[in-house]
């Protein structure tokens, strides 16, 4: 968009067809009457407090769009918890970066250990992995990540005010006892981990410390079902530990398409995770020898102990970082837990602010952040009321192996379209053949009965999330199975599958579903 040429009229004009009149009072369309120049009562046309990625995504848009814009962020600390701020934020400091690099690191293991079944030998003095060597080059990444994104900021021209943010009132910031007036306030502070509170949590790490722990731990509990702990969980058993994973429910991955759980919780066990459902973590205590042992409850009573463990990792869900925020005080009206409540412009309660990203506790995504990060930019800075859109989020899970999922899982899409059709397969893919990895691949492809469109679509195995990326540009924009039919595959390849699923596996129908 030219916004050279963007008169305030039309910026007006687009306002009003979008937005009823009691919202126009409520000022949604600040670019028109603020953002041109924060002169006056304002230093700034948009204050953001986080510069994470919903935080930098909106800040430096809403620049790039003529705002005035300001983000405070904490200063960038590997160690110290309290103050492990940094410009780049959760993602890219203590979330899906430095996850995926110990990913990757952790794949080699398993490339060197499969090599054997296509000829090469391990040399005779082993495979050595130097732990220090892998973290200090990750931290290396990690501060140039940092230093980009301060670059992208400054390049911006937003200004980068280092320092812990509270609001004051619905225009005022302050940052380390200096006050910022703005017309605009933009609350993305994200998340931390939560703790449970179990005795010894103390002793416990979170994803935060698992990202920089000294030495790979041998063996090591892992406690949560979500995405994140069976991440973790990979990661530690390929780097050679022995995993214990603990989950309340049958099942890890809560919220994933059934048979995706129990294909992907057979894979695990497969590759060597040992699973612990249906267990509730009771405590945690030193044993003498400095290592720790982790008692677990059964429904029925009984109780069970690993001993001898390294680390026990806590990935038991994240809580907004709202605490001491001010935002309440100010009249931002915030739900159960600590989330921002806001309407479908990320706007709260409060008219001059809005909240983006994982402290609003929608989807906790990164691309998520950043649409929402947009969508305020264009609202505030453009004077277009912008939505996120939420249809079609693709998302993976850097597990062993691999998911990734776009759209309705089956029982989602059964309960809104009434009948489905589902197709399926699962084989061992053609690289496992000949490595001798059990590890097999399922793909899973859910379409409306009635409209024939492709409504989801899930893979467990090898290259799952760039897989996935391509196909939710089709199901994004109402891919139909027939045309999902009439495209060619690329051989050989897994991906291929997507388009070759001919048969449909069952056919779901309300009636049977319901009787
Ligand atoms: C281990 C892990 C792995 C993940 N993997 C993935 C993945 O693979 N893919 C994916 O899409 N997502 C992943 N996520 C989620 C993703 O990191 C978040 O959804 C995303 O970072 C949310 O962005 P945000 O802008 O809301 O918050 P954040 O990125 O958390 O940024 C918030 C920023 O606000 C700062 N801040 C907080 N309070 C204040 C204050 N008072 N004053 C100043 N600054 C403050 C914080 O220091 C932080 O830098 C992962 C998360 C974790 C923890």
């Amino acid at each position: 968009m030219n916004v050279a040429k963007l008169t305030s009229g039309l910026a007006t004009r687009r306002c009003l067809r979008t937005v009823a009149p009691a919202r126009l009072s409520r000022g949604l369309c600040t670019r028109v009457a603020a953002s041109a120049s924060s002169s006056g009562d304002f230093d700034f046309d948009l204050f953001t407090i986080g510069a994470g990625s919903g935080g930098v995504r909106g800040s430096r848009f809403a620049a790039s769009y003529g705002a005035k814009v300001a983000v405070c962020e904490l200063p960038f600390d590997f160690v110290s918890s309290e103050t492990r701020g940094g410009v780049g934020g959760t993602c890219v400091l203590r979330g899906c970066v430095p996850k995926k690099l110990m990913v990757y690191a952790a794949e080699y293991a398993d490339d060197f250990r499969h090599a054997a079944g296509f000829g090469w030998s391990v040399p005779s003095e082993g495979l050595q992995h130097s732990w220090t060597s892998f973290i200090e080059a990750k931290r290396k990444e990690l501060q140039r990540l940092n230093g980009a994104y301060k670059n992208t900021l400054n390049n911006a021209k937003v200004t980068l005010v280092e320092g812990r943010g509270r609001v004051v009132d619905p225009h005022t910031v302050e940052v380390d006892g200096k006050r910022y007036r703005a017309k605009n306030i933009l609350i993305a502070v994200g998340g931390r981990p939560s703790r449970l509170d179990i005795p010894g949590a103390e002793l416990c790490i979170t994803s935060d410390e698992a990202l920089e722990l000294p030495a790979c731990p041998r063996k090591v509990a892992v406690l949560g079902g979500g995405y994140i702990a069976v991440e973790f969980s990979g990661i530690f058993a390929r780097m050679g530990a022995e995993v214990h994973t603990v989950f309340r429910q049958p099942l890890p991955l809560r919220g994933f398409d059934e048979e995706v759980r129990k294909f992907a919780t057979d894979q695990y066990v497969a590759s060597g995770l040992h699973l612990h459902p249906r267990m509730t973590p009771q405590s945690v205590s030193r044993q003498l020898d400095g290592r720790l042992s982790l008692t677990l409850g059964h429904a029925d009573g009984t109780t069970e102990v690993l001993t001898d463990l390294d680390q026990v990792l806590m990935a038991t869900g994240r809580v907004p970082n709202t605490r001491g925020l001010g935002l309440a005080e100010a009249g931002v009206s915030m739900g159960p837990k600590g989330q921002v409540l806001v309407d479908e412009h990320c706007r709260s309660s409060v008219p001059s602010i809005w909240a983006v990203g994982d402290v609003i506790d929608r989807i906790q995504l990164t691309p998520v952040a950043l649409m929402e990060g947009m969508a305020v930019a264009k609202s505030v800075a453009l004077g277009q009321p912008t939505q996120p859109d939420y249809w079609a989020v693709p998302s993976a899970v850097f597990s062993n192996p691999e998911i990734a999922t776009v759209g309705y899982t089956e029982e989602a899409a059964t309960e809104k379209f009434g009948d489905v059709d589902i197709y399926t397969t699962s084989f061992r893919p053609m690289r496992n053949t000949v490595s001798g990895s059990p590890i097999r691949t399922f793909m899973k492809i859910v379409v409306d009965a009635a409209s024939q469109k492709v409504v989801g679509m899930h893979m467990v195995g090898a290259e799952a999330a760039e897989i996935m990326q391509g196909f939710a540009v089709a199901v994004k924009v109402g891919v139909t199975k027939a045309q999902l039919d009439s495209v060619v595959g690329i051989h050989p390849s897994a991906a291929e599958e997507f388009v070759t699923m001919r048969s449909v596996t069952r056919q779901v129908r309300r009636a049977a579903a319901t009787a």
